[in-house]
């Protein structure tokens, strides 16, 4: 069978996300620490393992056939490749700050200042949608100190908890742009390596389905079922088992778990008893 040549981050903010990723789509990988490829031994994927900033031009070129990168590092390098899942995971947003005792009245304040960035392709988008003039001053790491060291007047980086600004004395004044890890694919992929990622990606989706659902079991009386079903609108078709006690069951199905915290009290005034909720690993729909 044809192997797909996966694209990941070797040390960083996406890695742990993207080997659990694959680690839960049941794919089996042995990288020993230093070594920049590896074969899964139970399905047709081999990684590279790269710095980020390189990987959506790899995938561009077809080196690598497809990648897991920031929306934020994809939007940045212009690549031409394509998003073929959205992965729920390294979120965060691309911000521009400015020292926090610093009067902010709007984006127009740092018409004629300079930002320092790591992002200038998406920090000039935003500047020229706004109509606003700065000198972008790049940089490739620790954006955050360059107003206290006289480098620039504010800066243009990722925030996630917001600590590191905090940290650096300043504050969030605009958010430009919301990023999270996508999967991306060299466009135009031959036809049995896009069969390969279909089954990736099928693997992908049944984790994803079923991380906000949970598998509830309740024990009820036979006559409460209809008060039950009407409480829990997610409930569709219920599984309805008897149980030793005669005129009583046990109820299974399969619910959102919001809709499960806003009707316990209801749930239990219908007639529930020992409800037990568990998670569900996958699911195929
Ligand atoms: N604090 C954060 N929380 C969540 N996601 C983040 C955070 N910081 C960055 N990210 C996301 O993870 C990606 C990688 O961030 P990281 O800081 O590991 O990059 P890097 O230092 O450029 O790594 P590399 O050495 O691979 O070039 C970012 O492009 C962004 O999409
Ligand atoms: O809002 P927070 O939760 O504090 O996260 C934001 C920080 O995280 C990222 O850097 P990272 O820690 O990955 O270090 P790096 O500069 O080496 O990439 C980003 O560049 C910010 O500096
Ligand atoms: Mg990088």
């Amino acid at each position: 069978m044809t192997t797909i040549k996966l694209a990941l981050q070797k040390k960083g903010r996406l890695s742990e996300g993207s080997m659990d990723l694959i680690r839960r789509c049941g794919i089996k990988v042995q990288n020993g620490i230093g070594k920049l490829k590896a074969e899964a031994s139970n399905f047709p994927i081999e990684f590279l393992f790269l710095r980020d900033d390189d990987i959506p031009g790899y995938v561009q070129d077809g080196i690598a056939d497809i990648g897991i990168v920031g929306a934020n590092v994809m939007v940045e390098k212009d690549s031409h490749v394509e998003v073929v899942h959205h992965l729920g995971f390294s979120k965060c947003r691309l911000s521009i700050a400015v020292p926090k005792d610093q009067e902010y009245n709007g984006i127009q304040d740092l018409d004629g200042k300079s930002i320092a960035t790591s992002y200038p392709v998406l920090l000039k988008k935003y500047l020229d949608e706004q109509g606003v003039t700065a000198d972008i001053h790049e940089i490739s790491g620790s954006v955050e100190i360059a107003p206290s060291i006289g480098l620039a007047d504010a800066v243009c980086d990722l925030v996630s908890t917001g600590s590191t600004l905090f940290q650096n004395g300043l504050k969030e004044v605009e958010q430009i742009y919301k990023s999270e890890a996508v999967m991306v694919a060299t466009p135009d992929l031959a036809e049995d390596k896009q069969a390969v990622l279909n089954q990736l990606l099928f693997r992908i989706k049944a984790l994803q389905e079923a991380e906000s659902k949970k598998y509830i079991l309740l024990n009820a009386p036979e006559d409460a079922v209809e008060r039950i079903k009407s409480v829990l609108p997610g409930m569709r078709s219920p599984s309805i088992l008897p149980l030793a006690e005669p005129g009583w069951v046990s109820l299974h199905s399969v619910i959102n778990e919001n809709t499960f915290w806003e009707n316990i009290e209801a749930l239990k005034e219908a007639g529930a008893e020992g409800i037990l909720v568990v998670p569900i690993e996958k699911m195929i729909l």
